[in-house]
């Protein structure tokens, strides 16, 4: 069995070529419109109805006649998604002669890249694959983390990379802001980042003049809202820092307040 090395790859408003307007076509057109990528559909007749949704209302690009190479100008990413085996392996060979990553939906080991099943929970992609022995395998454990990692993870996804882009910009020392980051992770943090309202974005542009003011803020959702994130006392007087509330974990001397 050929062996994968996994990796999220970025396709935002990039050139990625589909060929092939079947219901595979339509699988993987959907999955990079997903990731932000320009499609273009290169196919004589668009088979799936959807497929021809997207181009009439815009959102892909059509070129109804055979593949040729001249395609792949400009691309950075092709799906070779005919109903003809030899064909795909053959815009596969293309692609790679002229170092364009290549997907081939009949024969996997003739691509460079596979397409795993995916669970896409806004910035959380959960990803499955059997590196071709059985794609209805992924396709059914997938279902298994669709159900248990439902779409609130979108958001509890934002929110954590809200805390840590606060923790990185405010925590100097990297043990501190790890531990800090395990501790945000926890079941009973991750039920509270849940639960509460919107948190607010810190910047750390602006940081130094804005701080006292965002401390405020959390200072008042700790007590009211049971954020976990807390301004806690610090030992000299009148000053305070913000880490986990105790009941989450107490962590000191992560930034003063004033
Ligand atoms: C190698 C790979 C190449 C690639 O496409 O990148 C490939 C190849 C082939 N698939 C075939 C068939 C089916 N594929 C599916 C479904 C999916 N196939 C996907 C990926 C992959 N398929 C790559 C391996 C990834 C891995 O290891 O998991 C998924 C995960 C992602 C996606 O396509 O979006 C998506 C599920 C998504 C979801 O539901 O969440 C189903 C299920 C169904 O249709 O109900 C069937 C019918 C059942 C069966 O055959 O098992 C055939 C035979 C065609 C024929 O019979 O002629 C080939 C060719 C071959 O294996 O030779
Ligand atoms: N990877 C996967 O998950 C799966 C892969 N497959 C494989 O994918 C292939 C495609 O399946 P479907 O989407 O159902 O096919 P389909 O038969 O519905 O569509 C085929 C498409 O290829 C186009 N095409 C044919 N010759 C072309 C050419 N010379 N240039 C450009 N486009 C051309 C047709 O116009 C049509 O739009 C199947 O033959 C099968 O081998 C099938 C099921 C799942």
């Amino acid at each position: 069995m050929q062996r994968y090395y996994p990796i999220m790859i970025s396709v935002e408003r990039s050139r990625c070529v589909v060929v092939g307007g079947g219901a595979v076509g339509e699988r993987r057109t959907r999955g990079l419109l997903e990731a932000g990528a320009d499609v273009l559909l290169v196919c004589p007749e668009i088979v799936s109805g959807r497929l021809r949704e997207w181009k009439e209302a815009g959102a892909i690009r059509h070129l109804p006649k055979p593949f040729s190479p001249d395609d792949l100008a400009g691309a950075a990413l092709v799906v070779a998604a005919t109903d003809s085996d030899d064909l795909n392996g053959w815009i596969c060979d293309e692609a790679k002669r002229r170092g364009i990553p290549a997907n081939s939906a009949s024969d996997g080991a003739r691509g460079s890249f596979i397409v795993p099943a995916v669970i896409r929970r806004g910035g959380l992609l959960l990803t499955v694959g059997t590196s071709g022995a059985g794609p209805a395998w992924s396709a059914r454990i997938a279902s298994e983390l669709r159900a248990r990692y439902g779409p609130e993870y979108a958001e509890l996804t934002r929110r954590l990379g809200v805390v840590r882009r606060r923790v990185l910009a405010e925590v100097a020392e990297a043990p501190e802001r790890r531990r800090l980051m395990h501790a945000a992770v926890s079941d009973r943090a991750v039920e509270a980042w849940l639960s509460m309202p919107e948190l607010p974005e810190g910047g750390d542009a602006g940081r130094a003049a804005a701080k006292l003011g965002e401390c405020r803020r959390y200072e008042r959702r700790c007590e009211s809202e049971r954020c976990p994130l807390a301004l806690l006392r610090d030992s000299r007087p009148g000053t305070r820092r913000l880490g986990l509330a105790p009941e989450y974990e107490t962590i000191g001397n992560i930034v003063n307040c004033g």
